[in-house]
Formats: structure tokens, sequence, C-alpha cells
């Protein structure tokens, strides 16, 4: 009888970047993953932190299926791009993980990351990966609440008590086969705004891994200013002996 651990493949960490939402908050006259920032188009940043992470085995992009832009920004190695956007965010996930089935392994680990995110590096990839572990549930990046949260219904205003508050960011990383899974079994994607949601609905409870604030989702057209600022303050550059970087 073969020994199945010995015919198992080792788990490889594999990046999703879904990339195929229309920017309609920002208010461009182009998809804003494609926005120029920090000197080159927004989705660059993504694909190039998950290229130069060592971690990473590779990396697929998921695009709207009429995407012109993709082609020609993309790195010369190290990314794949999937034409299978939908209709929302996790359909394009989806739709990622179903165009990956047989090309991936049940085991291996999927890194999905917004491409709206262009603050990620190496450095918070090695620390989800880190801190995670072999969690069965998984893990993602996320920040804790430091503001007081009010919410405003039908003009009745509430305040949310914060301890346990939680920003969620991404990446968001899950075996292939659990995201799978729970997407699957997912029944309305109003509801499943991140990955970890659909794994929520499963009864699991994904780590929380604390992320920086560089690596916030650029929404609105304020955000362009702060994600150029962390992308000037954390760029990979030769610096001088006495500068020093920012904690
Ligand atoms: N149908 C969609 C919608 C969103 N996304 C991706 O999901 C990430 C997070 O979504 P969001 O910040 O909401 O981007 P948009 O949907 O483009 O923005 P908006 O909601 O303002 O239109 C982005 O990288 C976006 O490209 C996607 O792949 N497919
Ligand atoms: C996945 C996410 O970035 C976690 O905070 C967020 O839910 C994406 O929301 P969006 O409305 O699709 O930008």
């Amino acid at each position: 009888m073969t020994n199945s651990l010995a015919s198992k493949p080792p788990a490889r960490y594999i990046a999703l970047i879904p990339a195929a939402g229309v920017g309609a908050r920002m208010g461009a006259t182009s998809p804003k993953q494609y926005l120029q920032l920090g000197g080159k188009p927004m989705l660059r940043h993504t694909l190039d932190a998950f290229v130069s992470s060592p971690l990473i085995s590779h990396t697929y992009v998921v695009v709207s299926a009429d995407d012109p832009i993709i082609d020609s920004i993309i790195p010369a190695q190290g990314v794949t791009v999937l034409r299978h956007g939908g209709a929302s965010r996790m359909d394009s996930v989806r739709n990622g993980l179903l165009a990956l089935h047989g090309i991936l392994h049940e085991d291996d680990w999927v890194l999905v990351h917004d491409a709206a995110r262009p603050g990620l590096d190496a450095e918070l990839i090695e620390r989800l990966i880190v801190e995670t572990g072999e969690h069965p549930a998984g893990g993602l990046l996320a920040l804790p609440v430091v503001d007081t949260v009010k919410r405003c219904v039908a003009d009745e205003v509430a305040t949310v008590a914060r301890d346990g508050l939680w920003l969620a960011q991404t990446p968001q990383m899950f075996r292939y086969h659990l995201l799978y899974r729970a997407l699957d079994a997912a029944t309305d994607p109003s509801m499943i705004t991140d990955d970890a949601s659909a794994v929520e609905a499963l009864g699991l409870a994904p780590k929380l891994v604390e992320g920086h604030p560089r690596n916030l989702k650029v929404t609105l057209p304020a955000d362009i200013l702060i994600a150029e600022m962390y992308l000037a303050a954390y760029a990979p550059q030769v610096q001088p002996a006495s500068h020093t970087q920012p904690n």
C-alpha cells in the first residue's frame, strides 16, 4: 500500500490576487488597480511584493475577461493571468480557485490579497505565513480597532464596544481545499466581503495576525496620498547610514 504521506507533495504558498474591480468609490476614469502610485501601477506593487518573496511559489491574478491593461504591466516571471473576474470580489476569488482546480494541490496554502492594497511587502507576507503556521482554519492580517466605533441606523446612534474588534486586511491564507469548500458553500456573496467570512460560516476561526497601516486598502481618493506616503517611507532602497526606517 502506498504511504499516502510519502506521496503527498510538500504544500506550497500560492498568491491569488482579485483584480477585476472597477473602483467605483475611487471615481477614476480607469479601474483603480491601474492608477499610477509610487511610480508604477498600483497592482504592480502587489505583484512585485509576491514575486520578491522567497516563500511564494507562484502568483495568479484574476482580472476581467476583457481587461486591456494587465498584459502590459505584469512582471516577466512568476505571475499568471486568469481572465475569470466575476460580479463581486467573492465571485472573482471563487472563479480563480475553480480555474486552478487540478493545478493546485489540495493542501497548498492560498494567500488571497486585494490588488487595492499596494503597501504589502515580503516582511508582512512572511509574518502572516509564520504566525499562521499550520492553523487548520488559516489566518489573515488585521489591525485592532483604536477609535471608538459607532453604529448609526435610521438616525439611531449607539457605541459599539471595541474590545476584541479588528479591521480585516489581506492577505488572508487558507488551504486550497478549505477555501474552495467555503466559497462553494457560500450562498449570499453580499455577506461574504472577505475570504475569512466564508470560512467562519463553516464554524471555523481563522487566526488574526497583526498587520500594518501601510497595508491599507486604497478605496477613496484621499487614500492615494496616504498610500504614496507609506510607499515612499517603506520602499526597498539603499539608505544612508543615518536614515532610520519608521517603526
Ligand atoms: N468584482 C470584483 C470586485 C472587486 N475585486 C477586487 O477585490 C479587491 C477589493 O475590492 P474593492 O476595494 O472594493 O475594489 P473595487 O470593487 O474595484 O472598488 P469599488 O467597490 O469602489 O468599486 C480589489 O482588488 C478589486 O479589484 C474583484 O476582483 N472583482
Ligand atoms: C477583503 C477586505 O479587504 C478585508 O477588509 C475587504 O472586505 C474588501 O472590501 P471591498 O468592499 O471589496 O473593498
